[in-house]
């Protein structure tokens, strides 16, 4: 056990998707996994192991903001031996060539936070996903025929900027996506030796002033669930 999860040690499958939202966690696991068991609840933070497949699978909330989703992160790698760490989220697009409802995989993820200069001397590490999971994930997205897209995120400190310049010089270096956890996400499983993986559904159009319904979330969200859990479900 850890200051942060109270699951016994062995409580975890390698492999872990991880929602910002507890209850998203909770959605997943009562929806998509086969037996089901609660194995973690430190501060409502809901942990889940079942099977999908046969293949034993979990599923935790991350909470929001890259403190919160690296707390986790490490402590599920080195306290658990979990070995690959797959984020399923939702983002807000900026180009009008990303449309609400698409999946973003994110092949790298820029930031504004410190946290990776602070592990690498101060200079930029490029944090990039797991090649083999970023793989699996495109071929479960073409197979599923998803409107999805590949490449640059942007894991952002503030959820409200009062910068709006910066989505221009997003927009010029063709960031796909807005969220606030995956690059933190990609240092951590670089520094302690796992597989990371970004998966995004966009919910907001940032420009455009569009979000989606919750009804639509929901439905756009499981179409991503079902791609990842494809996709995992291919690791040996
Ligand atoms: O839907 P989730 O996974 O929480 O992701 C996005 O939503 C939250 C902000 O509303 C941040 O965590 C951001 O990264
Ligand atoms: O961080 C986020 C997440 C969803 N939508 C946004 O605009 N930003």
């Amino acid at each position: 056990m850890t200051p942060h999860i109270n699951a016994p040690t062995g409580a975890f499958a390698k492999t872990v998707l991880m929602p910002g939202d507890p209850l998203r966690a909770k959605y997943i696991a009562e929806n998509f996994l086969e037996n089901p068991k609660l194995v973690t609840d430190v501060r409502n933070m809901l942990g889940y192991t079942g099977e999908y497949q046969g293949k034993p699978i979990s599923v935790m909330g991350s909470g929001m903001g890259i403190p919160s989703m690296s707390i986790y992160a490490k402590e599920l790698i080195t306290e658990y031996g979990v070995e690959n760490i797959i984020r399923i989220g939702s983002c807000g697009a900026i180009s009008d060539k990303i449309k609400l409802m698409d999946v973003v995989i994110a092949m790298g993820a820029s930031t504004d936070s410190a946290v990776n200069r602070s592990r690498f001397a101060n200079t930029d590490f490029a944090m990039i996903a797991d090649f083999n999971l970023l793989s699996l994930a495109v071929d479960a997205a073409k197979k599923q025929e998803a409107n999805y897209h590949v490449g640059n995120l942007y894991s952002s400190d503030l959820f409200y900027s009062s910068d709006e310049s910066r989505y221009d010089l997003m927009e010029k270096y063709g960031i796909l996506g807005v969220e606030m956890e995956a690059a933190g996400l990609y240092g951590v499983a670089t520094e302690y030796g796992a597989k990371a993986l970004a998966m995004m559904t966009v919910t907001d159009h940032i420009r455009q002033g569009l979000h989606l319904t919750a009804e639509e979330r929901q439905e756009t969200l499981n179409e991503m669930i079902k791609l990842t859990l494809e996709a995992v479900s291919q690791l040996d």
